[in-house]
């Protein structure tokens, strides 16, 4: 029932090579006497009997794969699977590009290491300034396109943040909390001449309070949000913020104590979540 790979290959094509559930970019060192011999992009070596290779184990790269650099919007991939999206998530890692969009989607890789510049003043504003998709992928840039949003549209806004854990989610949140921070204080300056900063200083520096309470050392992240936060933002027609709020629910399922996950981590007291 095998089906035998009847495209013919040669040193030096491109490919897929499915290793492990994963589709591996490689390309052909050598082919000869039945044997081919694939070299992964990561270095690894696979040797296998031509006449064993089948459509799902060797498929063809279209374009050679994406762009040595990589490409900043992956939804113009020619391959579309997580082989080619892994890849190119690599090759822009690799020149310390930490951000990809697919489409409006913002994939962000942890550089676990401050990336110079990536985050100054200078950045918020240059964001400020430009539609997403204009500049680089950034995360000041999908903050930006939800801010302008509230007017365009107009309607209420929502960024869900998801990721593994020590993926980076509650870096990204404050990133966001900056952004639209620095745009309330922006829409201050423009329409009073005068800075208050109490809302915003307030809900900058609550980050730390959250985390002390809530976060611990794990073996995937040594600060680690041990229960999840919904934070909402209240804007006035300025676009100052006026005030918000920070609704924290547990993600353990099942929790010990016996309530879902999602339910806020109030509720657990005076229960007390033993985990969460
Ligand atoms: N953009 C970034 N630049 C530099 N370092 C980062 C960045 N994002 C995350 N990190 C580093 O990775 C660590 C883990 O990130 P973070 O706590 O945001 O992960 P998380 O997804 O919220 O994890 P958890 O689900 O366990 O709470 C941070 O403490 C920080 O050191």
């Amino acid at each position: 029932s095998r089906i035998f790979y009847s495209m013919n290959i040669s040193q030096g094509d491109r490919v897929w090579l499915r290793e492990d559930d994963q589709n591996l970019p490689a390309s052909v060192s050598s082919c000869s006497g039945g044997v081919v011999v694939f070299t992964s992009d990561y270095g690894q070596v696979y040797t296998y009997k031509q006449n064993a290779l089948t459509h799902d184990k060797v498929r063809a790269m279209r374009g050679g794969g994406s762009a040595a650099s990589g490409i900043e919007d992956m939804a113009a991939l020619e391959d579309l699977h997580d082989g080619a999206i892994m890849h190119n998530l690599f090759l822009r890692y690799r020149q310390r590009r930490i951000y990809t969009y697919i489409g409006s989607i913002l994939a962000a890789v942890n550089p676990y290491q401050p990336l110079a510049g990536l985050y100054e003043r200078s950045a918020v504003e240059l964001y400020s300034r430009h539609h997403l998709g204009q500049m680089p992928p950034h995360i000041f840039a999908v903050a930006n396109e939800c801010y302008r949003a509230l007017w365009r549209r107009p309607r209420n806004q929502c960024v869900l943040i998801s990721g593994e854990s020590g993926a980076g989610k509650t870096e990204s949140t404050k990133l966001i909390l900056k952004f639209l921070s620095a745009m309330s204080q922006h829409s201050l300056e423009v329409s009073s001449k005068e800075r208050t900063s109490h809302v915003e200083e307030a809900l900058l520096e609550s980050g730390p309070i959250m985390e002390a309470f809530g976060n611990a050392q794990t073996v995937y992240n040594n600060n680690s949000s041990r229960f999840g936060k919904f934070v909402q933002l209240h804007f006035n027609q300025k676009g100052n913020i006026q005030g918000g709020r920070i609704v924290d629910f547990c993600m353990f399922s099942p929790c010990l104590c016996g309530f879902s996950p999602g339910t806020p981590v109030s509720s657990h007291i005076p229960k007390t979540c033993t985990v969460g």
